[in-house]
């Protein structure tokens, strides 16, 4: 589903590179935490998934297409595919929280029963059925980061990617938030994760790839934070 073959990605007057030769194969279905030191690139990758960077070498897949060398007008296609959640959960403050979540299907033109019936199915999916009418401000934190979550899914992406997902979230919150995402994946989606979050890391047991100064140090089935044998 996401392939990266000797990729690597220097940013404009930086000596060293953000990543640095990183072979890496994620399959449908798979659920991946991205871990390292902060600078290690791990918003570097996510970002060449998403082809908001691109690699200065080698050559980044997803979905089988090699995304460097699609075409401008299908980079909104290969966004559509991918929902992404961020530790700044990224509410649009002055819609409600139905709002936020139907606006993903809106800019991409669905038809307005599709709308009505997605939105309120995808707000119970992440157990906020009856709060579609309030405001993101009268969430809350993990509240706000389930509205993130249904509106990266709400149209059903190949790929959900989140960067520090429970960042912002005290431990009991941030559990909440991986059940959430762990269901999401046990309906097929493929999950990025990138997190400092050892407790989560090591709670999940899923593959776990780390980073270091830009390699891949460690691709592991099953893994923790840290290595252990
Ligand atoms: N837009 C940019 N311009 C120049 N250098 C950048 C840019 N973004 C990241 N870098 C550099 O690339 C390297 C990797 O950064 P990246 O943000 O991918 O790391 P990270 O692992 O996501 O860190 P964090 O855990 O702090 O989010 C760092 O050395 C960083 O300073």
């Amino acid at each position: 589903m996401i392939r990266f073959e000797n990729v690597t990605s220097v940013y404009a007057q930086q000596q060293r590179a953000a990543l640095e030769d990183v072979n890496v194969d994620i399959d449908k279905g798979e659920f991946v935490f991205l871990v390292g030191a902060s600078g290690s690139g791990k918003s570097t990758f996510l970002r060449l998934v998403l082809r908001e960077n691109r690699p200065t070498q080698g050559r980044v897949y997803v979905a089988g297409k090699e995304i460097n060398r699609l075409a401008s007008w299908k980079i909104p296609s290969l966004r559509r595919d991918i929902g992404t959640v961020f530790q700044d959960f990224r509410l649009l403050p002055n819609k409600t929280v139905a709002e936020n979540v139907a606006f993903t299907l809106q800019v991409i033109g669905k038809p307005r029963g599709t709308i009505n019936r997605a939105v309120p199915e995808t707000l119970e999916l992440v157990g906020l059925e009856g709060k579609g009418q309030r405001m993101p401000d009268q969430l809350s934190g993990g509240e706000q980061q389930r509205v993130a979550i249904a509106r990266a899914f709400v149209n059903r992406p190949m790929i959900l990617i989140a960067d520090e997902p429970t960042g912002n979230l005290d431990p009991n919150t941030s559990v909440g938030i991986m059940k959430l995402l762990d269901r999401i994946n046990r309906t097929g989606t493929t999950v990025v994760m990138a997190t400092h979050d050892a407790g989560i890391v090591d709670q999940m047991r899923k593959r776990v790839i780390e980073l270091d100064q830009g390699r891949v140090t460690r691709d592991q089935a099953r893994g923790g934070y840290g290595y252990q044998h």
